[in-house]
């Protein structure tokens, strides 16, 4: 049973320094890695590792071709800026192949898991000669796993995997004690910046959890596009998150006076506190008109665009 410490009892300088020195001891003189998304988590443990072994700390990114506009180099600048160095990792085409002709939301989930963990990750750890994987999971990850809400794909123990014997590492989580909330307060004490703190979240599957059916590369630009779209048109509601989800089913439309048998994309944006539960935003009706003429002027294909209304549960926040 991991104690939780919640952000009243945090203190954060005593618990940085804390984990400095543990992943000192643990880690030894060897070299550990870990794999950076850009969230808050991920984040926030890259600057603890580096602050506890420097550049021992290899610091991974990984282009699995389903991230947003731009992600790869976003990430990598704000890191640079704080004196990291993020080996961005070319990975589109093994999880492209590895999710070929899977339609299922769970067996998307663990093609992309396996595919990240054993194949890419697995062989990235090899090569580096890490014996240590600094991972960013939370208190929240272990509680929705283990009450089956949601299968983190961060979270090995609880299913059962040794990561020693599965992949050949051992696992650091520094974070595990913490909710969202003691993260953002250790990150920000770290010098995280407020651009971290302030994206909205993105699921561990990237855009395939925007894509409803088969992934394909065309499939996720259509998405990824449609995702810049609605980020850029909808950042200022103050919304908890929103975001854009490609349907598989086509519908009739009309484009440049002749029928198009066309792409459908789903808006969603949620006022939520915590996620567990959500309400659409009240988003004005001008606002989500101009919306949708825009994705419907930036997104090749589109020709229908719809606003979700139903609440979290019994709908969830994203589309799988
Ligand atoms: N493209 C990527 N490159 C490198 N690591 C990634 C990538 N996508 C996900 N990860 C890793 O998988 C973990 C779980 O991803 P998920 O999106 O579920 O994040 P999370 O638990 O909210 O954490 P974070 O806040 O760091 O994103 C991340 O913390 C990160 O270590």
């Amino acid at each position: 049973m991991i104690k939780e410490i919640t952000l009243q009892e945090l203190d954060t300088e005593r618990f940085i320094a804390e984990k400095v020195r543990g992943i000192r001891e643990t880690v030894g003189d060897g070299i550990a890695i870990n794999a950076l998304s850009g969230g808050v988590d991920s984040s926030t443990v890259t600057l603890l590792g580096h602050r506890a072994l420097g550049n021992r700390l290899r610091t991974v990114f990984i282009e699995n071709g389903l991230m947003r506009e731009g992600e790869a180099a976003q990430v990598a600048g704000w890191f640079r800026e704080l004196g990291v160095t993020v080996d961005v990792v070319e990975a589109r085409d093994e999880f492209f192949a590895a999710l070929a002709g899977i339609a299922d939301p769970e067996e998307k989930r663990e093609a992309i898991t396996q595919t990240f963990y054993r194949d890419v990750f697995g062989r990235i750890v090899k090569e580096s000669g890490a014996r240590y994987l600094l991972q960013g999971t939370i208190l929240t990850d272990i509680d929705e796993t283990i009450a089956g809400i949601k299968r983190q794909h961060n979270v090995f123990e609880q299913l059962g995997i040794d990561p020693q014997d599965a992949f050949g590492y051992r696992i650091i989580e520094p974070l595990i004690e913490l909710r969202k909330d003691g993260v953002r307060a250790v990150g920000k004490a770290l010098g995280l910046p407020s651009e971290v703190f302030t994206r909205i979240p993105f699921p561990g599957p990237a855009l395939s959890a925007r894509v409803i059916g088969a992934v394909t590369p065309e499939r996720i630009e259509t998405v990824r596009k449609a995702t810049a779209v609605v980020e850029r048109m909808l950042g200022n509601t103050g919304a908890f998150q929103y975001l854009a989800i490609l349907h598989e089913d086509r519908v009739t439309g009309m484009r440049d006076g002749k029928r198009d048998f066309g792409l459908q994309i789903e808006v969603r944006c949620w006022d939520s506190v915590d996620a567990r539960v959500a309400e659409p935003t009240q988003v004005p009706f001008d606002t989500l008109k101009t919306l949708a003429l825009e994705i419907i002027r930036a997104v090749p294909g589109v020709v229908s665009v719809t606003y979700n209304i139903a609440p979290k549960p019994p709908s969830t926040i994203e589309a799988i």
